[in-house]
């Protein structure tokens, strides 16, 4: 039997348009339960998404990407929206405690591209060093900035390469990975990779006299957590990877630095992101477009894991499955780790950065060129771990 329309369950969804599998996995027979329950999908370009759509739309669920900042600007005039999924780990374009205060249910996609981004930092790290494939008696010393779920993954992969690892992360306890402060990282790693969230100073009064008590402030703030000082006691053969948030280092700083040093230095996120100054590109080894994470297994699980939460928000069993969704994987770590000059084979990273450069224009690459090398990005495939 048909089944009727009911308003009481129907959904409107507006969602940010570089979801994977949207349609596959927010349905009416994926959302439907019992309840016959039928779905209206808005598809937007995330940065689109704004109060005078949701005013307009009336959403019940919205789900976004890291472009959409959702806050009490942005829900000002929507009083429908009752959950809230970013299909991203990181969650700073998030004021959750807003959300909590309007007890609107939020969910992310913790570590769902866990895998995606570590083995884009071991191709930056191989591409430009070569030579740390090779078993030696003298392993190149990995510096980690974050151990979570990235951190302890890239972790993972140094060690079976036979690396050794110096970790930092005052906010879990000192373990075999967590063995290092953050001087010690940055002093004495070959490379130093950051892995972490972006936050604030906590209980810090800002210009306007509010004081950050927000779900992003912390006593171990990350925003320019890299300055002038971490780049000056950083040895200048030091590489340097940042796949985190573009804030955590300070471009300024670090474009001085690299004048002075001459330091490699490998970009995927931009403390100005989206729009990057050429004065700053130019100097860089390796630059991307913030896609360390754009594989089709981290996407398609990001997916998986907010339209997992939506069902247990509607207290229905999920009805889709990403695994239905991939075609055969032959990216085999251990395939490449016996032959590590096939690795361009798996994943050219000089094709982004090439990409990359090749929209300057001006003295810089802009938003809406970064935006549709993001939108236009071939998904890599994970390595099979
Ligand atoms: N470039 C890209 O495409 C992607 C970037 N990311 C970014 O990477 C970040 C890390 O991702 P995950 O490891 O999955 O997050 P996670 O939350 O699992 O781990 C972050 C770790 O950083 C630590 N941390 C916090 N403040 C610190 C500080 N001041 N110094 C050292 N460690 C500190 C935390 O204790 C935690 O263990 C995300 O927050 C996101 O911003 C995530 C996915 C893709
Ligand atoms: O998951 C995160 O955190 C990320 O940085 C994502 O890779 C960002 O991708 P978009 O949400 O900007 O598409």
């Amino acid at each position: 039997m048909e089944n009727k329309p009911n308003a009481a369950t129907d959904l409107t969804i507006v969602a940010d348009s570089n979801i994977a599998s949207l349609s596959e996995f927010f349905n009416n027979d994926t959302l439907s339960g019992t309840t016959g329950r039928r779905v209206r999908m808005i598809k937007v370009a995330g940065r689109d998404i704004d109060a005078q759509l949701l005013a307009d739309t009336q959403p019940n669920v919205l789900l976004i990407r890291s472009v959409t900042h959702v806050n009490a600007d942005l829900l000002k005039d929507n009083d429908s929206v009752r959950f809230v999924g970013s299909a991203t780990i990181g969650t700073d374009h998030v004021d959750q405690d807003y959300l909590a205060a309007r007890r609107i249910h939020f969910a992310n996609a913790a570590g769902c591209s866990k895998h995606s981004v570590a083995q884009y930092v071991l191709g930056a790290i191989l591409t430009l060093r070569p030579e740390y494939w090779q078993r030696s008696s003298t392993p190149p010393t990995l510096g980690i900035i974050g151990l979570g779920n990235i951190g302890s993954t890239l972790a993972q992969y140094a060690s079976s390469l036979g690396w050794q690892v110096l970790g930092y992360d005052p906010l879990l306890p000192a373990s075999n990975l967590n063995n290092a402060s953050f001087a010690q990282a940055i002093k004495q790693s070959d490379v130093v990779s950051l892995h972490v969230p972006l936050t604030d100073k906590a209980n810090a009064t800002s210009a306007a006299g509010s004081t950050n008590h927000s779900s992003h402030a912390s006593e171990y703030p990350t925003r320019h957590l890299i300055d002038k000082n971490a780049l000056d006691a950083m040895p200048a053969s030091t590489l340097l990877i940042n796949s985190a948030r573009g804030p955590v280092i300070d471009a300024a700083a670090l474009q001085a630095d690299i004048e002075r040093t001459g330091r490699q230095v490998v970009l995927d996120v931009f403390e100005h992101e989206p729009q990057i100054e050429e004065a700053l590109l130019s100097k860089l080894a390796i630059a991307t477009p913030h896609i360390a994470g754009y594989t089709l297994e981290g996407k398609l699980r990001g997916t998986q894991m907010i339209y997992d939460a939506l069902c247990e928000k509607l207290s229905i069993s999920p009805a889709q499955s990403m695994h239905q969704l991939l075609p055969l994987n032959m990216f085999l770590w251990s395939e490449l780790q016996a032959h590590p000059d096939r690795l361009v084979k798996f994943y050219d990273i000089m094709q982004d950065d090439q990409a990359l450069r090749a929209t300057l224009a001006e003295g810089q690459v802009k938003a809406a060129a970064f935006d549709q090398l993001r939108r236009d990005y071939h998904l890599r495939r994970e390595w099979q771990f």
